[in-house]
């Protein structure tokens, strides 16, 4: 059986963190992170609010993170290997007998059509515009924030988009990344044995 989880949400919520962990503790697990589709600097655009546009979905090749996703719903078995996870060997002679995990995680899954349908369960973790704030301020992305980003672009368009998302009515289940790495672990965890069970 296969099984894919988004874990979506605000910057800095902690999503990547999350996703860490899980993948260490889960069986046959990939991951793909969206932040691995970043453009490069030069492609992104300056926008009205006079910043680079990082915080949009044309700042990442979209179709080469959905293609990375449907790799892995083809051979789940051959993506693994290829991205060295390490598969039981039940496997090789059939699929179909494992549970195949892959976790898709980045601040813009739940706004992109051709993704919407691939999750059998979407997270989506928020934390309050201070702390986000503050714990964006401790970051170093490949490009360093300039300044006034946060207020000027990052914030607006984590609100814009998480409207539009709502208003797109999906099954999402909101995790609060005030809560413990701990805590939200277990949390997460134990709801994902119970939707595995569930789909079995
Ligand atoms: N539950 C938590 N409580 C407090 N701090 C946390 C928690 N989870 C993560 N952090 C801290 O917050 C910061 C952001 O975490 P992380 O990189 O996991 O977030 P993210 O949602 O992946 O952010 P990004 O927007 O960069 O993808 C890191 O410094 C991390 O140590
Ligand atoms: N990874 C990158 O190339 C990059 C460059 C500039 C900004 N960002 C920020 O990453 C966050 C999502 O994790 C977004 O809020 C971007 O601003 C990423
Ligand atoms: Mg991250």
């Amino acid at each position: 059986m296969k099984f894919i989880i988004g874990i979506g949400g605000v910057t800095n919520g902690g999503k990547t963190t999350l996703t860490g962990r899980l993948i260490k503790n889960l069986p046959n697990c990939c991951v793909v992170h969206q932040d691995d589709f970043f453009k490069p600097q030069d492609q992104i655009e300056f926008g009205e609010d006079g910043f680079r546009q990082w915080d949009v979905m044309t700042a990442m090749d979209m179709d080469a993170m959905v293609n990375t996703v449907k790799g892995w719903m083809e051979n789940p078995v051959k993506f693994a290997r290829s991205h060295g996870v390490s598969v039981s060997a039940a496997d090789d002679s059939d699929p179909e007998r494992e549970i195949h995990i892959l976790i898709v995680e980045g601040f813009l899954l739940y706004n992109y059509k051709p993704l919407l349908d691939v999750f059998n369960k979407s997270y989506y973790v928020t934390i309050p515009y201070e702390e986000c704030k503050r714990r964006r301020s401790t970051r170093n992305y490949t490009v360093p924030d300039p300044p006034g980003l946060f207020d000027g672009h990052v914030w607006p368009m984590y609100l814009k988009h998480r409207k539009e998302m709502e208003n797109n009515s999906l099954d999402i289940q909101y995790l609060d990344g005030m809560k413990s790495k701990e805590e939200l672990y277990n949390q997460v965890y134990e709801d994902m044995q119970n939707s595995l069970l569930n789909a079995l």
